[in-house]
């Protein structure tokens, strides 16, 4: 490890021992300063702390070396085209964060500090720069999309139906960030529902949360003819082509959304693959999406669709928790599975793979994009491009709001 980026490390391990009043001070310096930049950002400044400090932990990071660090600050850089971010803006973002550091870091701030700083700075902007500058040549920095269909499922859930004005090229199991004209500048994650269509269109399962922005304005405030921004496509929960291996997809509540994807590429492609599809769900009524998995097992001889009620069992439907229905399966181990659901349901889900022997390199989820793997240690993987997607709670690391 350089002498540089030791000495941001420890000065690191001060930061976080710091209450928000860092944060705070942070931006009250950069936009004293800079005033436009407040435009950039959303009107309640809650979330911001928690990013910062991920993104100040991520400068320092030493553990995984430099290609980690490139990507995740690349990733960090293509997401920040979207709030209008411009090369021209870093320099303040480096100025207010040096003063703060200077300012909060007591005695352990030195000379040596701040060149050590302001140079692991200056390296994570020229990444995000750089990074940005490339993904200009290749598209947009969000599309606008008009909402064509807007089906409520249920008081909190709705699937949209959405057409963006321009092509949008994702792949099965990714997910787009969305913004709202009722929340500016405020992004939220949700995975596309369905393979790549012909017409282009791309769909949205949805639940409001409580308290939840976005998600209350889409699935309550939202109807045909209205707009939407979509970010860019991210995430790796992709199929291996490579493989032939059977799926077995294991989804929970609206994390059905990027596994239909993967359904549908799996079982429309010219090689159709054998498909378990376990749709987890409290009640029946819970079930939102069950005539439209029925119509597409219908169509597709290799696709078949298990619903899993962990609440009162119902005719046709398998009960018990989704760990326990994987015991009855029985198996799995020759195939590739993903999961997608709530945070709980993947660690739980997968600790039960583990112990039907499935080999860890064949399970993927969306965890690893938060940093966590799904036993619950940490992955060392800032961005990992090969297992994400998207909750509607919860951001992928870093790319929720600017800085
Ligand atoms: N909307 C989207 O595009 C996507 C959403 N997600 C995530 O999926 C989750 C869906 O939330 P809800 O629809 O409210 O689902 P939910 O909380 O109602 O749970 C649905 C089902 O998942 C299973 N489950 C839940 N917790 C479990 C646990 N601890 N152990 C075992 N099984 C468990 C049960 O079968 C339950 O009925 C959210 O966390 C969301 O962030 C993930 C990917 C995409």
């Amino acid at each position: 490890m350089s002498l540089e980026r030791r000495n941001v490390k420890e000065d690191s391990t001060h930061i976080e021992m710091l209450d928000g009043k860092a944060a705070a001070y942070f931006y009250g310096r950069l936009f004293a300063a800079n005033p436009r930049l407040r435009a950039m950002f959303p009107p309640a400044m809650d979330a911001q702390r928690d990013r910062l400090f991920q993104a100040l932990t991520k400068i320092v990071s030493d553990r995984d070396g430099a290609p980690a660090r490139a990507a995740y600050f690349g990733q960090l850089g293509r997401d920040h085209r979207k709030y209008g971010v411009r090369a021209e803006h870093y320099p303040a973002v480096g100025e207010a964060l040096v003063a703060t550091l200077r300012r909060f870091s007591g005695d352990a701030w030195t000379p040596e500090a701040e060149t050590a700083w302001t140079a692991a700075y200056a390296e994570a902007a020229r990444l995000m720069t750089e990074a940005a500058e490339a993904a200009a040549e290749q598209g947009p920095p969000w599309w606008v999309a008009e909402v064509l269909d807007h089906d409520r499922r249920g008081p909190d859930l709705a699937v949209l139906t959405l057409r963006p004005d321009a092509p949008l090229p994702f792949a099965a199991g990714q997910y787009v960030t969305v913004q709202t004209a009722r929340w500016p500048r405020v992004w939220r994650p949700y995975s596309v529902a369905n393979a790549p269509r012909a017409d282009g269109t791309v769909r949205l399962h949805v639940r409001a949360l409580p308290g939840g922005w976005v998600s209350g304005a889409l699935v309550r405030h939202t109807g045909p003819g209205d707009a939407v921004l979509l970010g860019p496509p991210r995430g790796g929960m992709r199929l291996d082509p490579d493989s032939d291996r059977p799926l077995l997809l294991v989804a929970g509540g609206t994390g059905l959304a990027p596994l239909k994807a993967l359904a549908e590429q799996a079982t429309m492609s010219g090689r159709p693959r054998e498909v378990h599809l376990l749709v987890g769900a409290r009640t029946e009524a819970d079930l939102y999406d069950l005539p439209e998995l029925r119509l597409l097992e219908a169509a597709c001889p290799t696709l078949r669709v298990v619903p899993v009620l962990s609440g009162p069992p119902r005719t046709g439907a398998s009960h018990g928790a989704l760990p326990e229905a994987l015991e009855r399966f029985g198996g799995p181990d020759d195939h590739d599975v993903y999961i997608s659901g709530p945070e709980e349901m993947i660690r739980t889900v997968a600790i039960a793979l583990r112990r039907l022997g499935v080999p860890p390199d064949r399970v993927h989820h969306d965890l690893l994009d938060t940093g966590t793997s799904a036993t619950g240690t940490p992955t060392g993987c800032p961005v990992h491009e090969t297992a994400g997607a998207a909750a509607s709670s919860r951001a992928p690391a870093g790319q929720a709001v600017p800085w």
